[in-house]
């Protein structure tokens, strides 16, 4: 016994993934390197032990009885078959920090100084390492911080005790889904079940009389819990079976209370005389269950043993993934179902916004021009916005605004396919490069003509140069309509084909539209004032001079009745 109590004076925690203020997680790589490559350790395959779960549920205190176990049975070589390794009644408990009260206690990942050397039944030489985790759900964490610390210390794991208080419940088991497929996030796809030993450790279980205490009661309500059933919600049956393919073998042990002196005794100190004995009772056979010389899990990764100096590149390899930005940000349930809600008003709305605008200019409705279109679009985007905004959805305004903000952008565009589809049947646009090369090469022809008549041959010639490239353009982008080949010369035609007519056809004919338009003016003017006949059909406008003679009749019967 006495050889016990000295043992456990050996080695410390050593803090190996620090927790930073900003919720970024630092490796020690220095203090890691320091325990796993010390030359009787380095070249031995590993079993790596860790606890998590839910803060103040315990686990260090755990982890201190573990390290007793292992010092007695590794260090010391005392064969626990008496129990003995428990220790005295009156020594307090020490070894991972642990401690009453509501407030969290352990931060980041850390590691105990010593790694046990242990050899494994066939003869292999093996080395134990210990890992104490941080707590999830404390108030200072967020949840990728929790999902961090549960999926590295799971990763890197080949026996994750996942601690837990009262029961296994629903949202224990949600929490694992979520914290291991973080983890399977991390991992490339090896098609092999990720994760090794999952040993569920209900605390405190109250029910002893549906299910005994120990591993036998823990199989039956494990059983319960992950039983998989047609009846059930295809929620439930897909988390059950997600966490049934992350880890090669799962168990489950009850604990009894440890009685009230350890639950609410500030002044308790872990001695033993001061736990119910049915606890040390199942800590007796709970412990040597998981760890003892013939239970040991190897460390694997993709079906290979993981050598102490292998894991320290592991350490850097996941920790590297889970705190880089490639892993999508897990998020709070509330989170989550506030922007499912808000994602799916963003569609419904959207959705309303383009079966409207399909009605209007949908493919099967003819041409609209575009200011129509646009007064169509922005009538329609007021109604969707409304929509989605009278939508009851979770998170509240401040939430919502910045997915009526992405329903904007969405809406626009969407607007610009519609407006694209528009332009498109707009058949005088469509006809717009080949009139435009048409018209060059008719004008050069005129052009050229003209200085043919002058005998100003030279130029002449240029311009029919010219007219030749218009009209072998024309035939070319021809053949890359029909075809299809080519699509990008295609583009680039009708490019230089719109930069013409924007800059120098446009102009020209809206010159030419205006004057002529001036024109026609005046001579109805004249007409009308003039009682003039029309100089372009030689007739007198019946329009015109209809009323033109009432007027006149008017006139001289205003005369008439003066005279009188
Ligand atoms: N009810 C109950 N209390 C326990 C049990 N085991 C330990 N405790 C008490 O729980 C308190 C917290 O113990 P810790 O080991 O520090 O808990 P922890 O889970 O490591 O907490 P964090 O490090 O903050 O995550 C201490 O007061 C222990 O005495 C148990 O099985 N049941
Ligand atoms: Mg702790």
């Amino acid at each position: 016994m006495a050889e016990v109590q000295d043992a456990t004076n050996v080695g410390k925690p050593v803090p190996i993934v620090l927790a930073e203020e900003d919720h970024q997680f630092v490796l020690d790589e220095e203090a890691l390197e320091g325990i796993l490559l010390k030359d009787d350790i380095k070249d031995r395959n590993v079993v790596v032990v860790s606890v998590a779960g839910s803060y103040r549920k315990g686990k260090s205190f755990l982890m201190d009885f573990v390290l007793r176990y292992m010092k007695a049975t590794y260090h010391l070589n005392l064969i626990n078959e008496d129990a003995h390794w428990i220790g005295s009644d009156d020594k307090p408990l020490d070894g991972f920090s642990w401690r009453g009260g509501s407030d969290r206690d352990t931060t980041g990942i850390l590691m105990w100084s010593e790694v046990f050397k242990a050899t494994l039944n066939d003869g292999e030489k093996v080395a134990i390492v210990l890992l104490d985790t941080q707590g999830t759900f404390d108030s200072e964490s967020t949840v990728k911080d929790c999902a961090t610390v549960f999926a590295l210390s799971t990763l890197l794991s080949s026996i994750q005790i996942y601690n837990l208080k009262f029961n296994i419940q629903e949202d224990d088991l949600q929490h694992l889904q979520l914290f291991t497929e973080y983890g399977r996030l991390a991992l490339e796809d090896s098609g092999t079940k990720p994760f090794q030993k999952l040993q569920f450790l209900v605390r405190d279980w109250s029910f002893p009389y549906e299910a005994e205490y120990g591993a036998e009661g823990g199989k039956k309500i494990l059983d319960k819990r992950l039983q998989i059933s047609d009846k059930q919600h295809p929620e439930h049956q897909s988390l059950r079976k997600h966490i049934k393919s992350c880890f090669s073998d799962i168990g489950c042990y009850l604990m009894p209370h440890p009685g009230l002196n350890v639950a609410t005794n500030p002044n308790f100190d872990g001695k033993l005389s001061d736990i119910e004995p049915e606890f040390k009772k199942n800590l007796i056979t709970l412990i040597p269950m998981l760890l003892s010389p013939n239970q040991l899990i190897l460390k694997e990764i993709g079906g290979q043993k993981i050598k102490a100096k292998e894991l320290v590149h592991y350490f850097k390899a996941y920790i590297k993934l889970c705190t880089g930005a490639e892993l999508p940000e897990p998020k709070s349930m509330f989170d989550t179902t506030a922007e499912a809600n808000n994602l799916s008003a963003v569609a419904s709305a959207r959705e309303v916004y383009r079966s409207m605008m399909d009605t209007i200019c949908g493919g099967n409705r003819p041409y609209l021009n575009s200011n129509s279109l646009d007064v169509e679009h922005f009538k329609n985007k007021d109604i969707a916005i409304e929509q989605f905004i009278a939508k009851r959805k979770m998170g509240g305004d401040e939430f919502s605004e910045s997915y009526k903000f992405k329903l904007e952008n969405d809406i626009d565009e969407d607007f610009l396919k519609f407006k694209s589809q528009n332009e498109s049947k707009n058949v005088f646009k469509s006809a717009r490069t080949p009139a435009v090369f048409f018209s060059v090469a008719v004008v050069c022809y005129f052009i050229s003509g003209l200085f043919n008549f002058f005998g100003i041959y030279s130029v002449a010639s240029g311009i029919n140069l010219i007219m030749g490239l218009a009209l072998l353009i024309l035939i070319l982008w021809s053949y890359i309509r029909y075809s299809g080949v080519h699509s990008e010369l295609g583009s680039t035609i009708d490019d230089a084909a719109n930069i013409m007519w924007d800059n120098f056809l446009k102009p020209t004919y809206e010159i030419f539209l205006q004057k002529g338009l001036e024109q026609a003016t005046n001579q109805a003017i004249n007409i009308a004032v003039n009682n003039t006949t029309s100089p372009i059909t030689g007739v007198q406008s019946p329009f015109v001079k209809r009323p033109m003679q009432r007027m006149n009749s008017h006139i001289e019967m205003n005369d008439r009745f003066k005279q009188t």
